[in-house]
């Protein structure tokens, strides 16, 4: 359906869409997502991608369908985690295992462009492993660097959202959304179960090319309003650490059904 803000670069303001159903939502998100692939492969043979968990991995299955899967280079195609939580890979907490299930295992990612947490080793440890991972890609230009901010610059980073307005694994309220100097950290504490997570730092998510923060269903509109309404003063914006996403020199793109819409003014 419609369009509603346009979009500008940096700091400029995001670009909202809102569909008329969640189905339609994933129909433009499978687009978006694969003109950015074409865009990167052409301009320089691979496209970084780093993946939420949750309701996201769902909004993506238009993707590896008859009428887009096979217009994706999915041999350039590099995948990373926004954030994970410190289970098995085969636990149904894992979001690994959710994005293996319902989108991975579609499609023919080569296994050694998918990049996953370590999930032998406690949420420290894995944490540092891997920022000591996208430290090396960068340094051999597998993943560039943002030459604003000098973190890692992924072209496309999909993002969900919680109803209380936290994105990746950060919360409203945490200390982790003060951290500016790790790429990656760790917390123990999640309101939201599992306790113990993994999680790219505020700093990363805004150094990327593109964001997506992808919002479907009326239990999210209140968030969806908070975030687009006007004041984003320090104090709201840790509340609803959504508000926070604001890429340096990149593009952020809101997708929205009319559920999360519901309470915009224009909806
Ligand atoms: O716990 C998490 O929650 C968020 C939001 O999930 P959703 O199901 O409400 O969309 C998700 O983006 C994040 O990756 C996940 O770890």
């Amino acid at each position: 359906m419609a369009a509603a803000q346009q979009q500008g670069k940096g700091k400029a303001r995001p670009r909202v869409q809102v569909f008329e159903s969640e189905e339609a939502l994933a129909v433009a998100l499978a687009d978006y997502v694969r003109h950015l692939s074409c865009q990167y492969v052409e301009e320089k043979g691979a496209f970084t991608v780093a993946l939420s968990g949750g309701s996201l991995i769902r909004s993506l299955r238009k993707l590896v369908e008859p009428a887009f899967v096979g217009s994706v280079d999915w041999s350039k195609w590099h995948v990373f985690w926004v954030d994970e939580r410190v289970v098995p890979k085969d636990h149904a907490d894992s979001n690994y295992f959710l994005a293996y299930n319902h989108f991975l295992s579609k499609i023919p990612i080569p296994a050694g462009n998918v990049y996953t947490m370590n999930d032998a080793l406690s949420a420290e440890a894995a944490a540092d492993d891997y920022e000591t991972f996208l430290k090396h890609l960068v340094k051999t230009n597998a993943l560039q660097e943002s030459n604003d901010t000098g973190f890692p610059k992924f072209d496309l980073v999909l993002l969900g959202m919680g109803p209380d307005g936290h994105i990746a694994s950060l919360f409203p309220g945490h200390q982790l959304l003060d951290e500016n100097k790790r790429w990656v950290s760790f917390l123990k504490d999640s309101p939201k179960p599992p306790p113990e997570r993994i999680t790219f730092t505020l700093p990363v998510l805004n150094s990327s090319a593109n964001v997506a923060l992808v919002v479907a269903g009326q239990a999210k509109a209140e968030a969806v309003r908070e975030a687009l309404g006007e004041g984003d003063h320090e104090v709201a914006a840790r509340r609803l650490p959504v508000k926070m996403v604001s890429p340096e020199e990149g593009m952020l793109s809101w997708f929205l059904d009319k559920g999360a819409a519901s309470k915009l003014d224009s909806s």
